[in-house]
């Protein structure tokens, strides 16, 4: 069984007098720079001159710099940029600036498991991954509750990486929901297996698939979009709070009766082929590089794909229902 810290096992003692760049202010990178910075640590942001979060960063009253500058004037690096991206920039602009003794952060495991990134032999190198997306791990901090987070150690050239790694995740708000040891490698596989399999490859899969054939047999696309899309969240919030048990007590016998009996048929020994070979490409580093690759030339699938999500008719009469819904049409990042 996993070791699991919470809040009041943990202190701030190994940050208080360190000064830690968040590189990057996308949906983790603004989470963490604004929690830990609440958190009364001292933060700066590393970001390029030209990105569109500078200003925004700075309104939300942080101290923002070149990611060069800030990997110069920090003891504890976290490194929350795009995944792909993450080697060019550490080679070019923070490896240079690392002194021995300092730290370099992780958010998930993908550049140093996959041998992206090789650190020097003299700075610590952990992890602190919230185990959800970034805007929930800032919403979640400003109610006074968190995300649960993993904490792993690569290297400890100082002997404080595990006391510096709880002191993080207690900043982020993760350690008042709990934070679990694990190592690069678990992380890594399991949630690259989590966000293909079932998170978000899965379930939009699902989602699309269930709407397409209601459509297809000639039902109202809003019918399809309520029982396909907007109801996964409710249910999902069921299952969440009190598990599978608390989701078949509120549903009805009929809705029971009828998923235990046909869910399988859909989720059948088929699918469970394609998550083993889901995760042994992910084992075998065969993901890994396919993505590194499609990184290094912009994207071109991620993009087409993107486009092509974007026109389904699932997300164009979802566009319209939320707007009727007013608390169903807010930006993601107001905060
Ligand atoms: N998105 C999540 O909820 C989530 C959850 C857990 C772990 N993670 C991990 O956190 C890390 C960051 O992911 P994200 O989804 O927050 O990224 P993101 O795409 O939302 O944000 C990336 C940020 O990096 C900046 N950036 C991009 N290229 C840059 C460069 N060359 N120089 C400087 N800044 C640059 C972007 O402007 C942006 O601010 C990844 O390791 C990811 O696996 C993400
Ligand atoms: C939020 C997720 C899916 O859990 C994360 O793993 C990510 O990569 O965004
Ligand atoms: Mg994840
Ligand atoms: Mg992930």
């Amino acid at each position: 069984m996993a070791t699991i810290i919470y809040d009041d096992e943990t202190t701030f003692d190994a940050l208080k007098d360190k000064t830690i760049a968040v590189m990057g202010y996308g949906s983790q990178g603004h989470a963490h720079a604004r929690n830990l910075h609440e958190s009364g640590l001292n933060v700066v942001v590393g970001l390029r001159k030209s990105s569109s979060s500078w200003a925004k960063a700075e309104s939300d009253g942080l101290k923002v710099m070149t990611v060069d500058d800030a990997a110069k004037a920090a003891d504890v690096i976290m490194i929350l940029l795009p995944d792909e991206k993450q080697a060019a920039t550490y080679y070019s602009q923070i490896e240079p600036n690392l002194k021995a003794g300092n730290a370099l952060v992780f958010a998930h495991g993908f550049n140093i498991h996959y041998n992206q990134i090789v650190p020097p032999k003299d700075v610590d190198v952990f992890m602190v991954a919230p185990k959800g997306p970034g805007h929930i791990v800032r919403r979640t901090y400003t109610e006074g509750i968190g995300v649960p987070g993993l904490i792993a150690v690569y290297q400890d050239a100082t002997g404080k990486a595990r006391e510096l790694a709880l002191s993080y995740a207690k900043g982020i708000g993760a350690t008042r929901a709990g934070v679990y040891e694990t190592t690069f490698r678990e992380e890594t596989e399991t949630d690259l297996f989590g966000e293909q399999v079932d998170l978000c490859g899965g379930l939009s899969s699902l989602i699309k698939n269930a709407f397409e054939v209601l459509v297809e047999a000639g039902y109202q696309p809003e019918m399809a979009y309520f029982e396909t899309c907007h109801e996964v969240k409710l249910i999902v919030d069921l299952i969440y709070e009190g598990g599978l048990e608390r989701m078949w007590h509120s549903v009805s016998n009929t809705a029971e009766y009828g998923g235990m009996t046909v869910g399988p048929r859909i989720i059948n020994e088929e699918s469970r082929e394609a998550m083993y070979v889901a995760l042994e490409r992910i084992q075998n580093g065969e993901f890994a590089k396919e993505f590194i690759l499609e990184g290094m030339v912009n994207h071109p699938v991620l993009k087409a794909m993107e486009r092509q999500e974007k026109e389904h008719p699932l997300e164009i009469v979802g566009k319209e229902i939320r707007a009727n819904i007013p608390w169903l049409n807010k930006k993601i990042d107001d905060d």
